[in-house]
């Protein structure tokens, strides 16, 4: 289905993705970790053809999309649709018509202009944010919504394009742990009861392991692991994050259990002081 062969990006002296290779068979939900600057964002830019890969072959049901130009390769942006950090949407503009712009590839330049949008994608935005649990906020301004809700806002765009593989890059990383696990939610279940492929990156090993099926570790460009949850052990993730002795997956973690460990820490210092 996806096959990653020897993809390497530089930017001059730099190697972003170095010598990448993997194979992916059937849909499934994938999370990309590694440290700042471990190369993520570059691989699924390369993806996506918003970058440009320096050499290397990234197949997709037996078709290089690295080579795809022109309206092929819009269709192929189309067909992988990406979801970023600050989720980019037009802050004062309604949440529907925001979801309604994940149609712009395939509607003319006057339509567009316009806001004219046909009323059956107008029915469909509405399910999806439906399906997502935001269809009550639909008329409101993007910008009145949380973080979390805009994020889902940013999925029901992405999933007007009917794209066959969601990549999104640090979902979740501006996000309080309780949005985070909402917005992650979405995602495992798109990935369940749709059958598309998402590849996730990020920061945060307990994410990765309580929602991927399968994990990717990269450190300076490489890949230096793949495997699934169970095998990330904290060895590896310590390999993976290039990190001594003193590494605490703690540091990786947004999880709402921390807050809960946080708070029992404190009930234990609180203890300690009022004996
Ligand atoms: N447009 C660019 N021009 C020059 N160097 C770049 C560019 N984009 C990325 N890089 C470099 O490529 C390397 C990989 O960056 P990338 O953003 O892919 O890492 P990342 O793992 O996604 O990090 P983060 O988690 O901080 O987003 C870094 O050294 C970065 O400085």
């Amino acid at each position: 289905m996806l096959a990653v062969n020897n993809l390497t990006k530089t930017f001059g002296q730099n190697v972003a993705v170095d010598d990448a290779t993997f194979t992916v068979d059937q849909p499934m939900m994938i999370g990309i970790i590694g440290r700042s600057g471990a190369g993520k964002s570059t691989f699924l830019r390369m993806m996506n053809r918003l970058t440009d890969a320096t050499s290397g072959v990234l197949e997709f049901n037996g078709r290089n999309v690295l080579d795809l130009k022109g309206h092929e390769r819009r269709a192929w942006q189309s067909d992988c649709a990406m979801i970023f950090q600050q989720f980019n949407l037009v802050p004062r503009m309604d949440v529907v018509s925001n979801v309604l712009h994940g149609t712009l590839g395939r509607r003319s330049t006057v339509a567009t202009l316009f806001n004219l949008f046909p009323r059956d994608d107008i029915h469909r935005a509405i399910d999806i944010l439906e399906r997502l649990g935001i269809a009550e906020h639909a008329a409101k301004r993007a910008e009145a919504l949380s973080g979390g809700q805009q994020q889902r806002v940013a999925i029901a765009r992405a999933l007007m394009q009917d794209p066959k593989i969601i990549l999104a890059d640090e979902p979740i990383a501006s996000l309080d742990p309780m949005n985070a696990q909402t917005v992650m939610e979405a995602l495992r279940r798109i990935h369940e009861e749709d059958g598309r492929m998402v590849i996730a990156n990020l920061h945060t090993l307990d994410t990765a392991r309580r929602y991927c099926d399968r994990i990717i570790g990269m450190r300076d460009g490489r890949v230096v692991f793949d495997g699934t949850p169970g095998q990330l052990t904290t060895g590896v993730a310590r390999d993976i994050y290039g990190a001594g002795d003193d590494f605490s997956e703690g540091a990786t973690s947004t999880e709402i259990r921390d807050d809960h460990e946080q708070l029992e820490e404190a009930e234990r210092l609180l203890a300690k002081v009022t004996v």
